[in-house]
């Protein structure tokens, strides 16, 4: 037994080993690139490109999922010089990761002004038939994607944005100039570097103890509710961010919070999210809804909350003129705050 565990052993560090070395490798590449402009652009020669345009990711349709292909930097230049285009257009890119064979990904909008093209704004339609695909809005697709798509086509379209609202010192008004990679820019009359921002935002589930807190905003789909969430305040920690928001939205006071996870979530223009449990004081749990922030919030019970979780859509009208009440998707982090709660609360109803 004590031998079998020892292998055992042995082969998990091994093969964590085995995976943290590659790990490594291509965070040092892909530093590498991001520090030296020379690297990046050979970098481009054998890498390969996801395409935009106006900030909507170029898809394609395979069994009821989104695929985002990728093009070759020589496909790219074929692309460009069909539709009149320099070459020099490449230079918008951003450099968005790296296979584990070290092929560099990059991003490019052909749709947003360019500060090297006369005529700035490629042909959508024209540019969807050449490429035999549709360019669809992130919010609308990124749940039918795969995860490794969906986290790269978030970040390809966070930078994406912040580059083109970046695109002058807010000190001097001169233009700034991106480095190959579009990890900053640089105002080349001050030396002032800008580095790309996201906004950090808590998302918090809380419970009473047996039940959980879900709201909605009028801007959700109908019937889906989901926890609370809010931007953090300059000048506050997390815990204090989601205390406020729970005092805000919902009328409650915070009585202890735990860790959960964090996601990166590219709307409205780059959020961090942090989820964390929270519970609130005994006794006092009625709820006072924000009608400013919220359309409405009440407590669910968990059996309500695990049946919801298990549900698929389509999410249609019932027979009644209501809808089914239903919860983010997998890839929202919402939806791994609300299963972990429901793990919890069934493992702790389980007799010991
Ligand atoms: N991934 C997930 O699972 C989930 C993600 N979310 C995301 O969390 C984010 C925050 O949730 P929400 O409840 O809307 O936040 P808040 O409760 O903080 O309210 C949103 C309002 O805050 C103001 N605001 C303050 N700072 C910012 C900022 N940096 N950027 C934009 N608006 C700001 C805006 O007001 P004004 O317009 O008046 O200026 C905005 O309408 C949303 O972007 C949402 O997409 C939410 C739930 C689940
Ligand atoms: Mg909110």
């Amino acid at each position: 037994m004590f031998l079998y565990c020892g292998i055992a052993c042995r082969r998990k560090f091994f093969w964590c080993y085995r995976l943290l070395s590659t790990y490594v490798t291509k965070t040092r590449y892909l530093f590498e690139l991001k520090e030296d402009d020379d690297a990046c652009k050979k970098a481009q020669q054998t890498g390969a490109f996801y395409l935009f345009h106006g900030l909507a990711p170029l898809l394609q349709t395979s069994a009821h999922q989104y695929l985002a292909p990728r093009h070759s930097l020589l496909e790219l230049e074929r692309l460009l010089g069909k539709f009149g285009q320099d070459a020099q257009r490449i230079e918008d890119s951003v450099l968005i990761g790296c296979s584990e064979q070290q092929e560099a990904w990059f991003a490019l909008d052909l749709g947003l002004d360019s500060s090297f093209s006369i005529r700035a704004s490629l042909h959508k339609p024209e540019m969807e038939t050449e490429l035999k695909g549709s360019f669809i809005e992130l919010r609308k697709a990124l749940f039918q994607l795969n995860a490794r798509d969906a986290s790269l086509l978030s970040t390809a379209q966070a930078l994406l944005r912040w580059h083109d609202a970046h695109q002058f010192c807010s000190r001097s008004g001169q233009p700034t100039k991106k480095n190959v990679a579009g990890s900053k820019r640089v105002c080349p009359s001050n030396n002032i570097i800008y580095y790309p921002q996201m906004a950090p935002v808590v998302i918090t589930l809380v419970s009473d103890g047996t039940r959980c807190l879900l709201a909605r905003q009028s801007s959700f789909p109908k019937g889906m509710y989901s926890a609370l969430a809010g931007f953090c305040d300059i000048g506050e920690s997390v815990e204090e961010t989601i205390r406020r928001e729970v005092a805000e939205e919902v009328g409650l006071e915070v009585e202890s919070l735990q860790y959960c996870a964090s996601q990166h979530w590219p709307f409205p223009s780059g959020s961090l999210m942090i989820a964390c449990h929270a519970t609130v004081k005994p006794g006092q749990t009625e709820i006072q809804v924000n009608l400013r922030e919220l359309e409405t919030a009440a407590w669910f019970s968990h059996d309500e909350v695990a049946t919801a979780l298990k549900r698929k859509g389509p999410y249609t009208q019932q027979q009644n003129g209501t809808f089914p009440f239903w919860l983010p998707p997998k890839l929202a982090i919402s939806h791994q705050l609300i299963k972990e709660w429901v793990e919890k609360q069934t493992c702790s109803s389980l007799p010991a």
